[in-house]
């Protein structure tokens, strides 16, 4: 379970030096994230939900107010003990954010190489998973937007984490890919029963995928919406037939 005791970010804006005006990311957030659940967060541009998200894994600490994940303050614990915590929570960002130098394979390695662990076999136990094992040995310059994404997703699952942070996943790729990369999240939450909080300005992403969504407007939560998902979607064999009925 994540929880966030009216969790307070402030920064102090950029370029203002000691003393200069602060900027509020976020304002009193009181939130709990269930375990296992697809929990989606959404504002416009700005609104701090980068800011939620990187709470949670405690890339950035709050400046007032606790966040617990299974019942644990990663701001009380050592940093060794933090960092240790911190494995069991897996991310994804926009930009894929992979090495281009490194393989496929040696990518989705890299959070078990840190930890000085070689697992051939769970590595490819995960790019199978993402549908990319016949891709190891390739490098991301070689791959589409949607593969490198499952690529980043293979690297972030490569740990068993319990939670998986997803920062506007989609917001790079095509309906398409979009389509693809939400149907592994899904995978990942009904076979590995991961939870997953999901950030995107998307909101037919957030409406097909998740259970509940958060609002956030200039750094407070407005409201936790119970999502009700849309109607099947009519299927198309490809994206130009698609396009064509949509705007008609
Ligand atoms: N490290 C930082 N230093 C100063 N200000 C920051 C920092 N990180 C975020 N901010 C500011 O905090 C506010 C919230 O940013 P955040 O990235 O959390 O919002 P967001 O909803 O994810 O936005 P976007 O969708 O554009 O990524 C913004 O005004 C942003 O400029």
């Amino acid at each position: 379970m994540i929880e966030l005791q009216h969790v307070t970010k402030t920064y102090r804006r950029r370029g203002a030096g000691r003393g200069g005006p602060e900027l509020h990311a976020l304002r009193g957030i009181d939130l709990t994230i269930q375990d296992e659940e697809m929990f989606g967060v959404v504002g416009e541009s700005g609104s701090g939900k980068s800011s939620l998200l990187r709470m949670i894994n405690h890339l950035e600490a709050p400046t007032a107010g606790r966040v617990l994940v299974d019942g644990v303050d990663l701001a009380a614990l050592s940093p060794r003990a933090r960092r240790a915590r911190r494995r069991r929570i897996g991310m994804v960002f926009q930009q894929f954010n992979l090495l281009a130098n490194k393989t496929v394979f040696d990518n989705a390695a890299l959070p078990l190489r840190l930890q000085r662990r070689r697992e051939r076999d769970r590595v490819m136990q995960m790019l199978d998973f993402v549908n990319m094992a016949d891709h190891a040995h390739k490098h991301p310059s070689l791959l589409s937007g949607g593969e490198k994404q499952r690529v980043a997703i293979a690297r972030a699952l490569v740990t068993e984490p319990g939670i998986l942070l997803c920062d506007e996943p989609t917001s790079a790729l095509d309906d398409h890919h979009t389509e693809e990369v939400m149907e592994i999240l899904g995978q990942i939450r009904r076979e590995l029963r991961t939870t997953i909080v999901l950030v995107s300005h998307e909101l037919d992403v957030i409406k097909a995928s998740c259970d509940r969504a958060a609002v956030l407007e200039r750094g407070r939560l407005t409201a936790v919406a119970d999502v009700v998902a849309p109607p099947p979607r009519e299927a198309f064999a490809t994206y130009a037939e698609r396009a064509q009925r949509y705007l008609a």
